[in-house]
């Protein structure tokens, strides 16, 4: 339905989006991430048409919309879009709000697709009411009918909930998640909030400065990150620091760490792996020590961020019940599903996920275990 191949986009001798290609089938909901400045709107601009491309193309339903030397009118692209400050018209009903965009239709079809639209957003009855007589939620919900009720062709939604508070946000999430479903609407959204990228995404991608580093499942993005960036920037972690030796081994602050994979891996090659927290467990028997430096509540888990002896931090959860304190000394035990593994060009090894690694039990000294190695440059803009 939707198709970027290797868009540029520049403003000047600025390079503002570069190289881009996804993809989106019809129904889908794709989400871009990424830190503030690194295109996203852009590209979102790109894909309505009210921006042009230096190199590439868009394509929609197998119709090319936009390339180096061709930009079909927004209003001719079947596009419908929702954004943080799309406001209401103050002066219109509700009704009239929704059925702004169907000038086409007869009287009777729009009154029929305002009411369908209002049932399925939840506000049946809502016809009279003005805007400001809404919540917050519910005037997002009036946007989202009103863009969707000429049955736009693909829906962009840019950080359409960011004015919300969190809680809500993520209910809307999952109900705009259904609605576009039930409507069958091909969409793309634009957010800084993963947990609400992971609510609603079929696809999901990280942007960082202009180019889009992985598109994928939010599943794939979590477990299986294809850069060393978009480990950092979805969900919690750190990257550790380890050498491949001869016999397939990798020496980490962990222990020694064996997988099938690393026998294809040079002996003396630097690398660095993701741990997660889910990674490391709480073992008062382990030989691997450190001290808690910071917990953090998340309801169900506490998250704790551990100091081992080597000097590295690693985080770990907990059941919140099983309280620990700052200052605790912690026995702690790797306990990998898989291996998530980067090249010294920050970019995936693969072969990694298939199976767990086998972890040696740890033998001290670490001090000379190399630190935690610094990201290129963070992004991190968390909200997970
Ligand atoms: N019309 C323009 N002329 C020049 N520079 C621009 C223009 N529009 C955007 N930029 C620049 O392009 C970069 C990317 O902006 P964009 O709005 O696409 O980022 P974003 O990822 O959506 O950021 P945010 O999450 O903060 O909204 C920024 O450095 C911005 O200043």
């Amino acid at each position: 339905m939707l198709q970027l191949d290797k868009i540029h986009i520049s403003f000047g001798a600025q390079h503002i989006v570069r190289g881009v290609s996804l993809q989106l089938e019809a129904g889908e909901i794709g989400c871009l991430l990424g830190p503030s400045g690194c295109g996203k709107t852009t590209l979102l601009r790109a894909i309505a048409g009210f921006q042009g491309l230096q190199l590439g193309t868009i394509t929609m339903a197998n119709e090319c919309v936009s390339s180096a030397n061709q930009l079909t009118p927004p209003e001719q692209r079947g596009i419908g879009m929702v954004f943080q400050d799309f406001a209401l018209f103050p002066h219109l009903t509700v009704a009239e709000n929704i059925s702004f965009g169907m000038r086409k239709a007869s009287a009777a079809e729009r009154r029929a697709r305002v009411d369908e639209l209002l049932t399925r957003i939840g506000l049946p009855g809502y016809q009279k009411r003005y805007p400001h007589e809404l919540s917050g939620g519910q005037q997002q919900r009036i946007a989202l009918a009103r863009a969707l009720a000429p049955k736009p062709r693909l829906l962009l939604l840019d950080e359409p909930f960011s004015s919300l508070d969190a809680e809500l946000r993520e209910r809307l999430a999952v109900e705009v998640r259904e609605l576009l479903k039930q409507e069958q609407i091909t969409a793309l959204l634009v957010t800084h909030d993963q947990q609400e990228a992971f609510a609603m995404a079929d696809k999901a991608g990280v942007m960082y400065q202009g180019e889009l580093l992985q598109w994928e499942t939010p599943y794939q993005l979590y477990h299986q990150p294809r850069h060393q960036l978009v480990a950092d920037f979805i969900g919690h972690g750190v990257l550790l620091q380890g050498t491949v030796n001869a016999s397939g081994s990798l020496a980490s602050p962990l222990g020694m760490l064996e997988h099938p994979s690393l026998l294809t891996v040079p002996d003396g090659t630097p690398v660095s792996f993701l741990v997660r927290p889910d990674d490391i467990v709480p073992d008062a028997n382990s030989r691997l020590r450190g001290r808690i430096k910071a917990r953090g509540f998340r309801g169900a888990h506490n998250l704790y961020s551990v100091q081992l002896n080597s000097g590295i931090e690693v985080l770990t959860l907990s059941p919140s019940h099983e309280q620990m304190n700052v200052g605790d000394e912690v026995g702690l035990r790797p306990e990998f599903d898989h291996l998530v593994v980067f090249a010294a060009d920050h970019c995936e090894l693969p072969g990694f996920h298939d199976q767990a690694p086998l972890v040696r039990p740890f033998t001290p000294p670490v001090s000379t275990a190399p630190p935690a190695q610094p990201l290129p440059t963070s992004p991190k803009a968390k909200s997970a």
